[in-house]
């Protein structure tokens, strides 16, 4: 193992690896820990300390812990039995990790994240210095969710997704995600024997039409390869390489990063990305989401939306808008939201221009930051479509409202789990495990409360009143009562187009919509800012 890792140059890297489920403990009762297999991931991880690398481990297992401790056979249903089993589990899990890396006295430290810890931009700036300094030290974090206080509308869910925030966090030039099956394939290996390997991956949305998510973990695991495309794409969008490769073969790490492009070397300068191990890469960004922006389009819930026209959409398009909404465009607020909480974007258009501007919707003239790349898939997948892929298009056209909105992003936002992905592979396995919602609906209450730590102090006002009298009403209903505005006739589409940061709240956006920014301190009565929205991202 170690003749490969000698020759690396070594360029300091940070790498984040992870370890679901199926990798700590057998799938099986009395689920006993691969001990096997987790002395080599505690080798190669203070092997790539000790060449300079600075590592995050993301350890998935508590439960499974949990559950050989109390000599149970199942995980159970209910949420505060799994909450009580990774209560129990955590602590012998971290205990197990620490007593392995403590054989070649490598200090580890224990990082449990919640949800909330990400959408609040103080907590997530904490946990990046937290992080930092952890590094720093030579330390290697050790991070899980924190089950015990995170409920179902909170849960990152998974660790996959989890893995992939911990990498945009320590801005990580690599992340693994080491798993029970060597690579994604185009079809389901195990029933399929033509199945290819696909080995590097340009572009996810064309991957995910084209090959087999049908999930390979086991009964304990909650990802499956879907989660693990789900965090390749918040992964790359941060500009963090992603690579899924078998977990019993983690000295392939090192062959990965010796070939691959590190912070120094651009992805053109690394032309045989094909050879060397077997395992999928996932390039990262060229142009990498910086960490605010990042932060907004995947860390931050949305407390609202604002619905603005096509006017607006082409002007905060512009380099001169600076990615701030004047109010003049804003057509419709729904909330409540708190000034400085984040909102979502969606523009409403004639359905005629959309198919007519289809392709320039598909590319707005500025749009450095799409989280969507649009170069060419991999060579190695074959062009033509599969039945089941080709209705997948059939669906998609059919649903021009969603064309902007990346797949993921929707799945993020409505929960709604991975089944589709399975679908569109078209492989007869059975129902992907549920993914929980990614994207909490937060109770206004709480976020009221802090009145988001991005705020500046700001004198309550009756309008901040309003929004909570309202919250107590309903918390994602719309401001504008008027159900001839609310009505979307079949002229008309609204299409989802990023997220910003609300600089005045629901309340009040509402009463200056459609006005000059001129008018907005006679109307309100002060003016904070002449937009309304700031730091726009764009999906
Ligand atoms: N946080 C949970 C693990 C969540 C989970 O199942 O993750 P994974 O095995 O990576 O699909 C635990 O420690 O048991």
């Amino acid at each position: 193992m170690f003749n490969m890792a000698s020759k690396i140059k070594a360029t300091p890297l940070t790498i984040v690896i992870k370890l679901g489920t199926s990798s700590i403990v057998s799938p099986e009762y009395p689920f006993l820990p691969h001990l096997q297999l987790l002395s080599s991931i505690v080798e190669t991880v203070v092997h790539l300390r000790s060449l300079g690398h600075r590592v995050v481990l993301v350890s998935s297992g508590a439960i499974g812990v949990g559950l050989r401790r109390m000599d149970l056979r199942s995980r159970g249903k209910g949420l505060s039995h799994k909450q009580a089993l990774a209560a129990i589990g955590q602590g012998r899990l971290i205990a197990l990790w620490d007593n392995l890396f403590s054989q070649l006295d490598q200090p580890i430290a224990q990082v449990l994240l919640t949800r909330p810890d990400i959408s609040d931009r103080t907590r997530y700036l904490n946990a990046q210095n937290t992080f930092s300094e952890l590094l720093q030290m030579g330390v290697v974090p050790i991070v899980n969710e924190n089950d015990t206080v995170s409920v179902t509308e909170i849960k990152f869910g998974d660790n996959d997704t989890l893995s992939a925030i911990a990498s945009a966090i320590v801005h990580a030039d690599y992340l693994f995600l080491l798993t029970d099956v060597e690579c994604l394939y185009t079809d389901n290996p195990r029933n399929n024997p033509n199945a290819k390997p696909v080995r590097v991956v340009r572009d996810i949305e064309k991957v995910k039409e084209q090959v087999s998510t049908s999930t390979l973990g086991t009964s304990l695991g909650t990802g499956g390869m879907s989660t693990k495309l789900i965090a390749a794409e918040l992964a790359t969008a941060a500009g963090t390489t992603t690579v899924i490769m078998h977990s019993a073969k983690v000295n392939d790490i090192f062959s990965v990063i010796q070939n691959g492009a590190g912070p120094s070397r651009d992805i053109s300068e690394t032309p045989h990305l094909e050879e060397g191990p077997l395992c999928t890469r996932f390039l990262r960004r060229e142009e990498a989401l910086k960490d605010r922006k990042w932060w907004i389009a995947h860390g931050l819930h949305a407390a609202g939306t604002i619905i603005i026209d096509e006017g607006a959409y082409r002007a905060i398009q512009r380099k001169e808008s600076g990615g701030r909404l004047l109010p003049a465009g804003v057509i419709k607020v729904q909330g409540p939201f708190a000034s400085h909480q984040a909102v979502k974007l969606i523009v409403r258009k004639r359905r005629r221009s959309i198919h007519n501007n289809h392709n320039n919707m598909d590319k707005p003239e500025q749009q450095p930051n799409s989280t969507i790349s649009r170069n060419s898939i991999d060579e190695s997948i074959p062009s033509s479509p599969t039945p089941a892929s080709a209705s997948a298009s059939t669906s998609r056209s059919t649903s021009t409202s969603n064309q902007m909105i990346s797949p993921i992003i929707k799945q993020l936002s409505s929960g709604s789990g991975l089944s589709n992905s399975t679908s569109i592979a078209g492989i007869g396995i059975g129902p992907q495990p549920d993914t929980p919602q990614l994207q909490p609906i937060l109770s206004l209450s709480s976020s009221v409360a802090s009145l988001d730590p991005l705020s500046k102090s700001i004198p309550p006002s009756p309008a901040i009143r309003g929004i909570n009298e309202h919250s107590q009403l309903n918390t994602t209903s719309t401001l504008n009562n008027n159900k001839e505005d609310d009505k979307v006739d079949s002229d008309w589409e609204e299409i989802e187009i990023g997220k910003g940061l609300a600089q005045y709240n629901s309340v009040e956006i509402d009463r200056i919509k459609g006005m000059k920014s001129s008018n907005i301190e006679t109307i309100l009565g002060y003016s904070e800012s002449e937009h309304v929205v700031d730091s726009i991202t764009f999906l």
